[in-house]
């Protein structure tokens, strides 16, 4: 009887199973409801399942992956799901992501969203004009010299950090713990700026060499854990797993639950959202104590008037994770990347060096920005850093509306997940001429730079692009002119190549550099 109960059940389970993961899948094909069957598939798995775009996610460099399928295949458009189409053509970036467009942020949005929405994740449009414009006075360029200061202090502090791991000269003996992980002090860094500008919280980074950091539960109780080392994970485990909506919910229990690198991974991760709650509560903790303080938190807490927005704590909480988790990585990436490709091309980097050395002094620790902002070519090596290595380089999901939407003259239905890889939109050859070379110089013509803008997206673009796009600006002005015109370098390891992760953003793992301090004094 028992074992007769016992073998229906197994029964069932498979042919739910054989239901759900075969019959489904292929009798949704053979409709063909949407008429998506008309598209090249990314693989012949595509139009049955999601699970392939997940595995393409898991090999860590899905943007560059599916360009070069677009550009093999000769096809602008892919599908690379069963309601999901990838389009690789600049003209498809205003369609999808430019101010008119009627798309919307994809469903990831909700399926990996907390208890409160925040700027990042909220879909409804009204909704996320209201939370845009409640942040809008932080984040306008007019208000960039009140964060110059907490960039500044910091930067000071990146400086000493340096200045202590400095070899003698260029031609000194060497040994290899003189070289200094670029990317792991910037991302200190970055982390540190971003939770002074939008918390006032000074945090120890820089000195400690780590990020490990007090982590709060909701109870109260504390801890410590590693700040960037869970984001990342966080990152990873999601950006891998979350393509198959209607499965997340299951590929997130088995792999939390099932002994494997995953449920590892996961437990790394866990600590993130309790240590931005503790920044979150930290300060405020601080306005509760009457501290009158200069920062992102107050502009949530009241208007510009100073009248109480009156928000939720947990809608604050949200804002508060999104910010710092969207504005430290993202920044660190870019000063990685710029590095690695200033150092392979010592001519830009000399060219580089000529432009700030007619407006900074030698005595000029951090370079003040107003002498800075406005020099071209320092302007040129960043954006080009920014295109041929976007920190976010994926196709941002987007969903059609209901009534369906014209995207690169093709009407396609409604509720259909649409993305443009960025680094797609970056190596178009029609657009930038030698994609993959390093050219500063292509950005210094005004008309050229004019005929490119249209298809740089570093930052997304339309209403749903980067708000924090002038505070990152004026972090990699500020400490990219500031190293390049106080030290020199070389890769301690010639022509070694800094590994990359694609998770949501573009994960740089360690870049050693050797440091010397510039100037015939030294
Ligand atoms: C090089 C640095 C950065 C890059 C490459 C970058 C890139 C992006 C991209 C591509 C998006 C669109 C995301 C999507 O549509 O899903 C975005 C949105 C966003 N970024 Fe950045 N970002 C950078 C720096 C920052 C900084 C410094 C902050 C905060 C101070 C920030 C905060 C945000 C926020 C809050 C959003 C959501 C905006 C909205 O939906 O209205 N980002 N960013």
């Amino acid at each position: 009887m028992v074992f007769g109960a016992i073998s229906r059940e197994v029964h069932g389970v498979l042919f739910l199973t054989t239901t759900r993961f075969f019959i489904v899948p292929i009798v949704r094909y053979l409709c063909n409801a949407k008429g998506l069957r008309k598209y090249h598939n990314y693989s012949w798995l595509s139009p049955l399942t999601d699970l392939r775009h997940c595995y393409l996610s898991s090999q860590g460099r899905r943007s560059r992956d599916l360009t070069k399928a677009h550009v093999e295949r000769g096809a602008s458009i892919l599908r690379i799901g069963p309601n999901a189409l990838s389009f690789n053509h600049p003209d498809a970036i205003k369609d999808i992501y430019g101010h008119r467009t009627k798309c919307v942020k994809d469903v990831k949005e909700s399926i990996l969203a907390g208890t409160h929405r925040q700027l990042f994740d909220v879909i409804d449009k009204a909704d996320h004009a209201r939370k845009r414009k409640l942040l809008s006075a932080a984040f306008a360029t007019k208000n960039l010299e009140n964060w110059e200061y907490k960039v500044n202090y910091t930067s000071h502090r990146l400086v000493k950090v340096f200045d202590e791991r400095c070899v003698k000269s260029a031609g000194a003996p060497r040994s290899k713990d003189d070289a200094v992980d670029f990317n792991h002090w910037i991302n200190l860094w970055t982390i540190e700026a971003i939770n002074f500008i939008a918390l006032s919280s000074k945090m120890d980074l820089l000195d400690t060499g780590t990020d490990w950091v007090t982590a709060e539960r909701l109870d109260g109780t504390c801890y410590r854990a590693r700040y960037r080392h869970s984001q990342n994970h966080n990152a990873i485990v999601k950006s891998v797993f979350c393509w198959d909506y209607d499965l997340w919910p299951w590929i997130a229990w088995i792999t939390q639950s099932v002994p494997s690198k995953w449920k590892q991974l996961w437990k790394i991760s866990a600590p993130w959202g309790d240590i931005t709650y503790h920044q979150a509560s930290e300060r405020l903790r601080r306005y509760k104590a009457g501290e009158q303080l200069d920062d992102f938190f107050s502009c949530l807490m009241n208007d510009k008037n100073g009248a109480p927005n009156y928000l939720e704590w947990g809608e604050i909480v949200a804002e508060v994770s999104a910010i710092i988790d969207a504005g430290a990585e993202t920044t660190a990436i870019a000063l990685s990347n710029i590095m690695e490709l200033l150092i392979k091309h010592p001519a830009k980097l000399s060219a580089l060096r000529d432009e700030l050395s007619n407006v900074l002094d030698d005595d000029d620790v951090v370079a003040p920005f107003d002498k800075v902002k406005d020099l071209p070519y320092l302007k040129a090596c960043l954006d080009e850093g920014l295109r041929l290595s976007p920190p976010t380089s994926s196709g941002l999901p987007r969903r059609t509306p209901p009534e369906g939407a014209s995207i690169l003259g093709e009407w396609i239905p409604g509720d259909t997940s649409v993305s443009m890889t960025i680094y797609g939109a970056h190596h178009d050859p029609s657009i930038y001429p030698d994609p993959d070379v390093f050219k500063p110089e292509r950005w210094m013509d005004p008309a050229e730079r004019k005929r490119m803008e249209p298809y740089f997206i570093p930052f997304s673009a339309g209403a749903r692009g980067c708000i924090g796009r002038n505070i990152s600006y004026l972090e990699q002005i500020v400490i990219l002119a500031t190293i390049v015109h106080r030290y020199d370098f070389a890769l301690a390891t010639p022509n070694f190549v800094a590994e990359r992760f694609e998770a949501f953003n573009m994960i740089c793992g360690p870049l050693p550099i050797i440091i010397w301090r510039r100037g015939p004094q030294w």
